[in-house]
C-alpha cells in the first residue's frame, strides 16, 4: 500500500507560521501542497492548547477533557497533548498540521508520540512545522523551509539535509560585571530537606532533598507531570506548598517572613511565556536597564553607568548596532538571548531557565546554550536549567532527576 504523503516544513525564527497555518486550514492555495486545497486539516499545538485553556477559563468549557472534568491547566504538557491529539482525531480530518508536536515533552512521552504519530502518518497527510531538525519524522517525503513568507520546496531529502546542517556557535567577549554585587551571606542557596508535596490528596513529590549552592550549574528533568514546576515554584515563592516543611530558601527557612518581593530580588527567571509581556515599543537598552529595576518599562531616567552596562551587554550579544530597536521586532531567538542578559545584569545568585530553547530552531538553540554555558562559567550565579531535550551542547556540573512513582517523584542528583 502506497503511504500518504508527509510534508516537513522547517522553520526559523524569522518563519510567519501563522500565516502559513491559516493559509493551509482556511484551503488557500499553497505552492508544492496544492493536493490539501480542497481537504480538511486539523491543527496539533500548543496554540491550540492555549485556546481550548482559555475558553475553560473564560466560559467554563472543557472540550478536550469532557470526560474526566480535569482542568487543561493543571495537566502536564504529555497529558495536554495526549487529550488534545484524542480528540483531533475523533474528528477524522483528512491531514494535520503539527507544529513543534515534540516541544516541552520528556523523553518517554516524546517516543510515545512518536510512535503514535507514525501510526497516524500511515492513513494520514501530516504537515510537520518544526524548529528543530531532530523533531522530523522519519516517514517524511516532501521537504520545504520557510522564511519569512516564503516558502522554499527542496527537490530532494539529500538537498534538504545537506543544506539545513547544524551549526555551532561561541560569544567572545566576557560577561559584563554587575554595577554592585548581591552579597550572599549562606552559599548554600536552596535546601530542600524530605520536602513532600501532595494536590488533592495525590502526591507529586516524595522526600525530595536537593541542595543548590552559589555557582553550580544544575540541569533539572524528568518526565511531564513529575513535579519540576511544582518544585520551582517553592523556589520562587509562587507555591505555598514549601511552607511549614524543611525548605531554605537564601538562609530563610520558608514561611518565615521574607517576603516574596524579596526572594524575586535574588532570583533571575526566565520561561519563554515571559517574553509576552513585553509586547510594548520597549528598546532593547531599556529592557535591558529594567532588569536592574525588576520593571516591565523603565520608568526613570538610566543613569550613565547603566547605559554602559546595558550596551557592554548588547555588544556581547553582537546586538549594540540596534539598541534604539524595538524588543518586539526581535526574532524568538534574539528576544530570548535579552531577556537572559537582562535576567542575568545584576548578577542575581539564582538563575532559573524554565523550558527556555523550546520552540527555538537549532541555530537560535545553540546560541542560547552557548550563553547560558558562558554565564555558567563566568559569574558566581548558581544556574538551574529545565529541560526535556537533551541539549548536546549544555555543559551542567549536575542533573537533579526527577523520577516518578505511586508515592509521588522522588528525586536523584547526578554528577555529569
Ligand atoms: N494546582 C494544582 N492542582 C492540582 N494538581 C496539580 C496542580 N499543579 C500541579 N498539579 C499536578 O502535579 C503534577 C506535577 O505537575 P508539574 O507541572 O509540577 O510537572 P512538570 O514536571 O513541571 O510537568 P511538565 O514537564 O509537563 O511541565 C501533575 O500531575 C499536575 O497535574
Amino acid at each position: 500500500m502506497k503511504l500518504p504523503i508527509s510534508y516537513a516544513i522547517l522553520t526559523q525564527n524569522n518563519s510567519n507560521t501563522k500565516q502559513l497555518v491559516e493559509n493551509l486550514l482556511k484551503n488557500r492555495p499553497v505552492n508544492g501542497l496544492s493536493e490539501l486545497q480542497p481537504l480538511n486539516g486539523l491543527l496539533f499545538s500548543r496554540s491550540e492548547i492555549n485556546r481550548f485553556m482559555d475558553e475553560e477559563e473564560r466560559h467554563d468549557i472543557k472540550v478536550l477533557t469532557e470526560e474526566s472534568g480535569q482542568a487543561l491547566k493543571t495537566m502536564s504538557s504529555g497529558e495536554q497533548k495526549k487529550a488534545l491529539l484524542k480528540y483531533l482525531l475523533q474528528q477524522n480530518p483528512d491531514f494535520m498540521v503539527l507544529v513543534n508536536p515534540f516541544d516541552n515533552l520528556d523523553v518517554t512521552t516524546q517516543a510515545k508520540l512518536k510512535e503514535q504519530l507514525l501510526d497516524i502518518a500511515s492513513n494520514k497527510i501530516l504537515v510537520q512545522l518544526v524548529s528543530r531538525l531532530d523533531d522530523i519524522l522519519p516517514v517524511t517525503t516532501n521537504f520545504f523551509k520557510l522564511d519569512g513568507d516564503s516558502l522554499h520546496q527542496y527537490d530532494s531529502p539529500d538537498t534538504f539535509w545537506n543544506e539545513n546542517k547544524t551549526k555551532t556557535f561561541n560569544f567572545n567577549d566576557t560577561i559584563p560585571l554587575p554595577l554592585s554585587p548581591f552579597e550572599v551571606e549562606n552559599p548554600k542557596l536552596v535546601s530542600f530537606k524530605n520536602v513532600s508535596v501532595s494536590f488533592d490528596g495525590r502526591q507529586v513529590l516524595n522526600q525530595i532533598n536537593w541542595t543548590i549552592k552559589k555557582g553550580d550549574f544544575w540541569q533539572l528533568i524528568g518526565p511531564n507531570g513529575s513535579g519540576k514546576s511544582t518544585l520551582l515554584s517553592m523556589i520562587t515563592g509562587d507555591s505555598h506548598k514549601g511552607y511549614g516543611q524543611d525548605l531554605t530558601i537564601f538562609g530563610h527557612k520558608k514561611g518565615s517572613g521574607e517576603s516574596v518581593w524579596d526572594l524575586k530580588q535574588k532570583i533571575g527567571y526566565f520561561t519563554p511565556a515571559v517574553t509576552n509581556k513585553f509586547r510594548g515599543y520597549h528598546s532593547l537598552e531599556n529592557m535591558i536597564i529594567s532588569g536592574l529595576h525588576d520593571s516591565i518599562g523603565l520608568y526613570v531616567q538610566p543613569t550613565d553607568s547603566e547605559k554602559h552596562l546595558a550596551n557592554e551587554w548588547l555588544s556581547l550579544l553582537n546586538l549594540k548596532d540596534r539598541k534604539e530597536d524595538h524588543f518586539r521586532d526581535l526574532t524568538a531567538g534574539e528576544k530570548r538571548l535579552v531577556m537572559v542578559a537582562r535576567a542575568m545584569v545584576k548578577h542575581p545568585p539564582l538563575l532559573i531557565l524554565d523550558e527556555p530553547t523550546a520552540g527555538l530552531d537549532d541555530v537560535s538553540a545553540n546560541l542560547f546554550v552557548a550563553l547560558v554555558n558562558k554565564i555558567a562559567r563566568e559569574s558566581d550565579t548558581a544556574i538551574v536549567f529545565v529541560s526535556h531535550r537533551k541539549e548536546p551542547q549544555l555543559t551542567p556540573e549536575y542533573i537533579y532527576e526527577l523520577n516518578p512513582s505511586e508515592k509521588g517523584s522522588t528525586g536523584i542528583k547526578v554528577k555529569t
